[in-house]
């Protein structure tokens, strides 16, 4: 019996089962196997072929009979091939990250390059750095040696990094506040590319993007290094037009769809439209607020103040961020809080619903804030900005609930 899949250590994240069965046509088993099992499924080979991820990727070769060139270059294998009880090894690590590259029309010749963390992602990105002929490959680990230089020395000498890699888990779920590095500091920055793929976007890559410079994502290089792990297990070639179907369909999936705009806008009831159409979970963070202080909305902010209110919007904001997949209508003070966005767009497109002031103003007493014309209209002034600044997409509400729920879901489709 032909048997697939993946051998690690702790695989209940990972997304390859998903991404191997939607190109190929074979089941793909996620194993996971202690340090005591490893050996004994090495010596046993009783697979057709596997992916390895950590902590084994260095540990299989010596239980292989020959590796391919770019796999002995980095001295890690994430590929296994059984041809008729041999065991051949290579490195898609290496070959999707160089995909994910080139699909961005990022150079890496002649540049000068900043890797971040020395582990076993970064010994495949190294290689795949130096095929590419940089002008310059800098290492930047917490723990310095072994080919990398500390984060002072970094910041001393190697600000005009043009490139900046990050291989380190920093920023991934659930420290996903987190980034490597500041990248107001680096001076000749081009691109910055991440292997993180949870959040879908991390800090690092929406700092670039903010900084109006092309931040690229994990999920991209996840895809291609699976894809060509396939042509390697099947013996074929397959259309690099698969990887980008895929990943834009994994991503879609996992985004949550982000509601913003003023209050009464129509967040809610389009967030709930939105989700029916597309088969999602539906998150309002007004409701999940009310629902875990067990206080109204008016009631908070008569105990607590605005200051109090937001407070606890910043703490539903980051639990919600973690969330896939979910429709989430925000409140309208959601802008306020530079922290709540910075969360909210790592794992969201983000929808400013646009509707004209004076369908705005309400004596509903759950809106504390917009009662009066002139409320709303200061209330306008100080957040328009901010709505159009964190909008992917601006959507017009000033026809039907119907026609706007609409809009966003073609939004999405296409
Ligand atoms: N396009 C629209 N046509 C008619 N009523 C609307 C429209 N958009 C919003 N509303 C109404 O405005 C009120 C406020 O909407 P809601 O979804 O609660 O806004 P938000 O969550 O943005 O504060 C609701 O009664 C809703 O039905
Ligand atoms: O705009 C605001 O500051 C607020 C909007 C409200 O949500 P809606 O936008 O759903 O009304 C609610 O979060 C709170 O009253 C504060
Ligand atoms: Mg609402």
């Amino acid at each position: 019996m032909k048997r697939y899949g993946l051998i690690g250590e702790k695989l209940s994240h990972s997304f390859s089962k998903e991404i191997h069965e939607a190109i190929a046509d074979y089941t793909y088993d996620l194993m996971p196997l202690s340090r005591e099992e490893f050996p004994r499924f090495m010596e046993a080979r009783a697979f057709t072929a596997i992916n390895v991820t950590i902590p084994y990727k260095k540990d299989v070769i010596p239980y292989l009979d020959a590796i391919d060139d770019a796999a002995k270059a980095i001295g890690a294998v994430n590929t296994i091939v059984n041809r008729n009880g041999r065991l051949i090894g290579y490195n898609t690590d290496y070959t999707g990250f160089l995909y994910m590259v080139r699909k961005h029309g990022i150079t890496l010749q002649n540049k000068r390059v900043l890797v971040i963390g020395n582990g076993g992602a970064s010994a495949a990105i190294q290689a795949a750095v130096r095929h590419e002929q940089a002008a310059e490959m800098i290492v930047v680990d917490i723990v310095k040696g072994n080919g990398a230089i500390s984060y002072e020395e970094c910041f001393a000498h190697h600000l005009d990094a043009q490139v900046i890699i990050n291989t380190s888990p920093v920023g991934m779920y659930p420290k996903s506040g987190a980034s490597p590095l500041d990248l107001a500091l680096f001076h000749c920055l081009e691109a910055v590319l991440d292997v993180v793929y949870n959040p879908l976007s991390t800090k690092l890559v929406l700092d670039a993007k903010d900084r109006g410079l092309p931040g690229v994502n994990g999920l991209e290089m996840l895809v291609a290094q699976a894809k060509q792990a396939v042509e390697h297990f099947l013996d074929t070639l397959i259309d690099d037009a698969v990887i980008d179907t895929l990943y834009k369909k994994i991503e879609r999936e996992r985004n949550n769809v982000i509601l913003i705009g003023m209050p009464s806008a129509g967040k809610t009831t389009i967030g709930q439209s939105v989700a029916q159409r597309c088969g999602k979970e539906f998150i309002d963070m007004d409701a999940y607020i009310v629902e875990n202080c067990g206080k109204s909305i008016p009631q908070i902010f008569e105990e607590s103040g605005e200051n109090g209110f937001r407070a606890r919007e910043s703490e539903a904001a980051i639990a919600l961020a973690g969330r896939n997949g979910a429709v989430i209508a925000t409140g309208g003070g959601i802008v306020k809080h530079k922290v709540n966005m910075d969360y909210l767009r790592q794992n969201g497109i983000v929808f400013f619903i646009d509707r004209s002031l004076d369908k705005l103003i309400t004596t509903d007493d759950n809106r504390p804030l917009s009662s009066s014309a002139q409320a709303v209209a200061r209330m306008y002034e100080e957040r328009i900005e901010l709505y159009r600044k964190y909008a992917d997409h601006i959507v017009d509400n000033n026809t039907t609930i119907d026609a706007c729920a609409e809009r966003i879901t073609e939004i999405l489709n296409r």
